[in-house]
């Protein structure tokens, strides 16, 4: 049985929404699909009792109800509280408008308690208290709520999961309802299978809601859910990440500017440049906001690895390649920081870097970003056009490698050699030289976000093509690389969750 855990179906559920299935539609299928399977399993059964708590699995609850009263149940609700989400609400006012539905809200253990022939009376109770969305150790009138649903004799259909039940562990902590029934939602929740579940969790059917097998693997808003971007109200400078830019040469020196900088504008609070001393003294004048260090001659060579092994410590990822070149020792060079350092930090290889690291094992976290040609110099081979051909060769290469690859292009690819993501924002206006940069620069800055650089990876992609759409919308098929920078806070502030949490109790 293929099994999910809470984060990923939060993250397909809201990529659903991207594709064009709004979650409305989801929660009605979700609760029709309850409705469903209580006429099935009980036809004979003429009174149904619905637990609803405030969130979305309350939600599903009040759908299951409406279905249930159009096929001539009797029906009563319970409501621990009236909903506080959109989608929820409009479900519980849609109940509160049907004929001789009678609803009840109990908000306290005292008025559940008042309710106890309400339970007796049912012969079927739904548990919609509580679904993926449980935190912590239960609170009232939840605790309460469960406990006399399983002193009531009527058997209990539980709503995606059983309440109290943790859905990607099985733990119970407390109690939890112990259901004849479960009805969970596209997938079984990963604690549905734990083997202490069983007894609470009872027959398990799962049903499809309309969720499409794309929302998986599209990279939309739900993926934001993997990065952090919350501050702490204490936070000092560089706790939001440093990165360092190994990159330039005596012919370029604009390409880790790019990185940096759009590293920066992805919000890390540190990026320094380190490049061969014209790149370095171009890169410090193309404005206030760039260290650069500089090393000694033209170009990397291989005198420069204990120092760029050393100055990587103070770091917390580093992105190798931008403007490099292939000349001289460079690819030596390259290849000995990438042995020194991968492992030990977070790495992203862009463009030069990829040609000199062929046939070398990556170990951590490091993600490739090649585009079709990289791709080639890196693995010996052409990635194919067609894009189920195109993702088992990233996932292969990215499985022998040992890294991340995001294969950049019409559609990205993007794999760590297990799973897959496809991100298809972007146009082609982004065929503009150092557009790849400003994508290194993203994937370095989320690297500082997340501990999943799978994840890292596909939302820079993803970020970034969409930088490239909006820059695009006002400039056509002129704009150039610098154009993306400006866009990249409004396109994360669209969708990640920036909020600040309270400072920390340690002094
Ligand atoms: N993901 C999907 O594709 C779909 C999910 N559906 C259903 O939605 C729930 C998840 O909904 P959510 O609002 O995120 O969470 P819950 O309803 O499970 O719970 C939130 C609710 O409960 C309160 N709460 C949390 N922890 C506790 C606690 N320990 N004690 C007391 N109260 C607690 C919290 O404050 C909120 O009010 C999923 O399971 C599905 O049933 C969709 O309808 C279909 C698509
Ligand atoms: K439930």
């Amino acid at each position: 049985m293929e099994v999910i855990t809470s984060l990923e179906m939060y993250v397909a559920d809201r990529n659903a929404e991207w594709l064009g299935v709004p979650r409305l539609v989801l929660m009605e299928n979700a609760g029709a699909a309850v409705a469903r399977n209580i006429l099935k399993k009980y036809p004979h059964a003429s009174r149904v009792l619905a637990v609803c708590g405030t969130g979305d699995n309350g939600g599903d609850g009040y759908v299951a109800v409406r279905h249930l009263h159009a096929a001539g149940k009797e029906v009563r609700v319970i409501a621990l509280g009236e909903p506080r989400e959109e989608l929820a609400a409009r479900n519980y006012q849609a109940v509160k408008r049907l004929w001789g539905v009678e609803v009840a809200v109990a908000q306290s253990p005292l008025e559940l308690l008042a309710l106890q022939d309400w339970l007796m009376w049912a012969d079927v109770i739904i548990d919609a208290v509580l679904g993926t969305g449980i935190r912590g150790a239960l609170r009232e009138p939840h605790a309460t709520a469960i406990e006399l649903m399983n002193i009531a004799p009527a058997p209990k259909v539980a709503v995606d999961v059983p309440s109290g039940l943790d859905p990607d562990t099985g733990e119970v902590r407390d109690k939890a309802v112990k259901a004849a029934l479960t009805v969970t939602f596209h997938k079984a929740k990963k604690g549905l299978l734990a083997p202490s579940a069983a007894r609470y969790v009872g027959e398990l059917v799962v049903e499809p809601i309309g969720i499409p097998p794309e929302a998986e693997v599209v990279v939309g808003p739900g993926d934001f859910a993997y990065l952090n971007f919350s501050r702490r109200a204490d936070s000092k400078k560089g706790d939001h990440g440093r990165v360092l830019v190994v990159g330039g040469s005596l012919e370029y020196s604009g390409a880790p500017v790019l990185v940096a900088k759009a590293a920066l504008r992805a919000g890390v609070d540190l990026a320094v440049v380190a490049a061969p001393e014209p790149a370095a003294y171009a890169a410090k004048a193309m404005g206030p906001d760039i260290i650069a260090v500089p090393l000694e001659g033209p170009r990397l060579s291989l005198k420069h690895v204990d120092r760029i092994a050393s100055l990587a410590e103070r770091f917390d990822v580093v992105a190798i390649g931008p403007g490099l070149g292939t000349e001289g020792e460079t690819p030596d060079a390259v290849r000995e920081i990438f042995r020194r350092l991968t492992g030990r930090k977070p790495l992203v290889a862009d463009a030069d870097a990829l040609k000199a690291l062929r046939g070398e094992k990556a170990a951590g976290i490091t993600v490739y970003t090649p585009h079709a040609g990289e791709f080639k110099a890196l693995t010996g081979v052409d990635p194919p056009h067609g894009l189920r051909e195109r993702v088992e060769v990233v996932r292969q290469h990215a499985s022998s490698i040992g890294a991340v690859i995001l294969l950049k292009g019409r559609y990205d690819v993007i794999s760590d050699g297990s799973r897959v993501k496809v991100n298809t924002t972007g146009t082609p206006a982004m065929t503009v030289g150092g557009t790849g940069d400003v994508l290194t620069g993203l994937v370095a800055s989320f690297l500082t976000k997340t501990t999943n650089p799978l994840e890292a990876a596909a939302v820079a992609a993803f970020v970034n093509g969409l930088a490239g759409e909006e820059a695009a919308a006002q400039l056509g098929f002129h704009i150039t690389a610098s154009d993306l920078l400006d866009k990249i806070p409004g396109v994360i502030r669209k969708f990640a969750r920036e909020d600040v949490t309270p400072a920390s109790s340690r002094a």
